[in-house]
């Protein structure tokens, strides 16, 4: 087993571990994967400022998202297709969630379906949700999502209409499949996988196929899913899900200052500041460029959430830093759960942590309360501003 220090190790661990078009699934983004670069490069961009001889021996990471105490300001992001990276890959990640005191925040699209998670845990977890065509699956989705003790409710707004990923097309990770002698050989070389993931039991869209009443055709299951997003998703329509749903309600996908106000104003209690780990719209700003604005635009009247190219605990406090009450985080983990499985998440949200820690000690702040754009030089904040 090689030793493992960081993200990126779990990253080159799980390209060995899965097959091409899975590991690609994860890694890239949309078309030119500009925003995809333009989130990891301006968080590069940030610099602290290191403060010395403030008694760095304990730090407190623990806080509040969404009015629930968490271990650590960081939760699961939703991701599809995650039991395809790793056999029962959603309730294993909702199981090292757990067991570090986060959250995990389940897709529409997962593999396992919302009561298998809720079977994995003992404890909350949150949903989220992609608005389809048939009102009768955002109803019965939210039913079910209220009946497994969901917290809170992620609706997705940035994917009215799939980003071209040109990895997936050229790797035939389509719908149907399209499987080639290059491909079959390649899953070939990943017997763990194969033996988990595609000859193992789970292999449906939990929770359409649920819908569907169909159980295993994961293909019908995923056209069904494809064809049905609802590009005429608008404003309205958070009224109709607020009526149903009566936990914490967070747009997920703002990219702008004036969104996130209308969203505050339409009762969210919340935001993801997100593009979606650059998979959609292509040419956007990193996200972390555009989180000062957005945190100043509502204020306290919603809570700001942000995530994008978060791959270690110095990111985390950056996000913080510059307004963001907590980050989600993708990539991170399902190279961790891609790697590893359970262990491979766990050791991401444990390096993580750590690496908020050493970056608190370091930049001088003891507990996440203190946090502010203090420990960020000065001209950041400015300079971003006329982004
Ligand atoms: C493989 C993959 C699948 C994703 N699926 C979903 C999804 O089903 N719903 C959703 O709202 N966001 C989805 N996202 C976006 C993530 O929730 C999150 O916004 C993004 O991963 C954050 O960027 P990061 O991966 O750089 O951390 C997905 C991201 C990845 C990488
Ligand atoms: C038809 C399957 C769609 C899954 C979408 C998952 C997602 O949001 C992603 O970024 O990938």
């Amino acid at each position: 087993m090689p030793v493992i220090t960081n993200v990126e190790d779990l990253r080159q661990l799980a390209r060995r571990k899965v097959p091409k078009a899975i590991f690609e699934y994860i890694d890239h983004g949309s078309y030119d994967q500009l925003s995809l670069a333009n989130n990891r490069n301006d968080l590069n961009a940030i610099r602290f400022r290191q403060r010395v001889m403030i008694d760095a021996e304990t730090r407190d990471l623990t806080t509040k998202m969404l009015g629930e105490d968490v271990a650590m300001p960081i939760a699961i992001a939703p991701t599809g297709l995650t039991g395809l990276m790793h056999r029962d890959g959603e309730m294993l990640a909702a199981r090292a969630a757990e067991a570090a005191g986060i959250r995990m925040t389940l897709s529409t699209m997962s593999i396992c379906s919302i009561e298998d998670v809720r079977s994995a845990i003992k404890g909350p977890f949150w949903f989220q949700l992609y608005v389809f065509k048939d009102p009768g699956f955002n109803e019965q989705v939210i039913e079910r999502a209220r009946d497994a003790g969901c917290t809170a409710l992620f609706v997705t707004v940035d994917l009215p209409m799939r980003g071209q990923r040109h990895c997936d097309i050229k790797n035939g990770l389509t719908v149907p499949p399209r499987l080639t002698p290059r491909n079959a050989f390649d899953m070939m070389t990943k017997p763990a996988w194969l033996a988990g993931v595609l000859l193992g039991k789970r292999k449906s869209f939990g929770n359409v196929d649920y819908y569907l009443g169909q159980k295993g055709n994961i293909w019908a299951a995923g056209r069904w899913g494809g064809d049905n997003f609802d590009r005429s998703l608008s404003w309205k329509d958070l009224v109709w899900i607020r009526k149903r749903w009566p936990g914490k309600l967070v747009i997920k996908g703002i990219l702008d200052p004036e969104d996130a106000k209308i969203a505050a104003s339409e009762g969210a209690d919340g935001i993801v500041v997100s593009n979606h780990g650059g998979r959609q719209l292509d040419g956007t700003p990193g996200t972390v460029t555009v989180l000062p604005r957005i945190a100043e635009a509502v204020g306290d009247r919603l809570e700001v959430l942000m995530d994008g190219g978060i791959r270690s605990g110095q990111d985390v406090l950056k996000a913080l830093a510059l307004g963001a009450k907590g980050c989600l985080i993708g990539r991170a983990y399902l190279y961790g759960l891609a790697a590893m499985g359970e262990a491979g998440v766990a050791k991401t949200l444990s390096l993580m942590g750590e690496e908020l820690r050493v970056a608190m000690s370091l930049t001088g702040v003891k507990n996440i309360g203190e946090i502010s754009r203090d420990i960020l030089y000065d001209d950041y904040g400015d300079k971003r501003r006329n982004v």
